[in-house]
């Protein structure tokens, strides 16, 4: 499923993380990257370590933690702690590539399945040319280039890559979810049973269906989920 999260930051969290990642220590992104993906990645990321890296991953997973969007289409189990990416210049593009399986966290070197993949923007469509999220995937080829604070949700699984920037700076947060619903196809049917039944409440309050729907929708997170 390829979702776009809207408004996942406000404007003063936006204008924020832009004031940290203006002075960031940017450093080549290849240091992050597998073996094939470090042949077509070219661009720059923060250390995990810096202090402009924790000071944002604190921003992006507080914003994630309120938002029932995004937690009713990742079901997150574990979130791998936000990273920090910006193209543009002569480190402008990161070629079509696979993310691996399962990644480390630097700090205490817990495993994250990397069931979905995300990416929430810091830069406004018009402050840059190129840029774009391609994604291929079995819903065929998308490009995607959100507003800033807002983000996109896509199947870990999808070969994907960013096209070459052109004109001023893309800047990204961009992060892994290990789900506790693995199977992206029951997440999906997860989703959509969630939101048909938010509709049906705003349309007729807690009727005894959506009563006896929303036990369905439990009852097969109950069969599904890994916790
Ligand atoms: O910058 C992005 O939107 C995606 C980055 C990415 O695919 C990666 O770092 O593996
Ligand atoms: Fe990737």
């Amino acid at each position: 499923m390829l979702l776009h999260v809207p408004e996942v930051l406000t404007p003063d969290e936006l204008r924020q993380c832009r004031d940290l990642l203006r002075d960031a220590p940017w450093t080549d992104g290849r240091a992050t990257a597998g073996a094939q993906s470090a042949v077509v990645k070219n661009n720059e990321q923060l250390p995990s370590r810096c202090e402009q890296a924790q000071a944002l991953q604190a921003i992006v997973l507080r914003a994630l933690e309120r938002h029932p969007l995004f937690f009713s289409a990742a079901l997150p189990k574990r979130i791998f702690p936000p990273m920090f990416n910006r193209y543009g210049g002569t480190a402008n593009t990161y070629g079509p590539h696979v993310d691996m399986a399962v990644r480390h966290t630097a700090q205490g070197g817990v495993r994250v399945r990397t069931d979905v993949s995300c990416t929430l923007f810091f830069a406004d469509p018009d402050e840059y040319d190129g840029g774009e999220l391609e994604i291929d995937d079995t819903f065929g080829s998308r490009r995607v280039k959100l507003p800033a604070g807002d983000m996109v949700l896509y199947p870990g699984t999808s070969v994907h890559g960013v096209a070459p920037v052109t004109r001023g700076h893309r800047l990204a947060s961009f992060f892994w979810i290990e789900s506790m619903v693995r199977s992206d196809e029951q997440r999906r049917l997860l989703f959509d049973l969630d939101m048909a039944l938010m509709r049906l409440r705003e349309r007729e309050g807690e009727s005894a269906e959506a009563v006896a729907l929303t036990g369905t929708y439990h009852n097969l997170l109950r069969m599904w989920a890994d916790t």
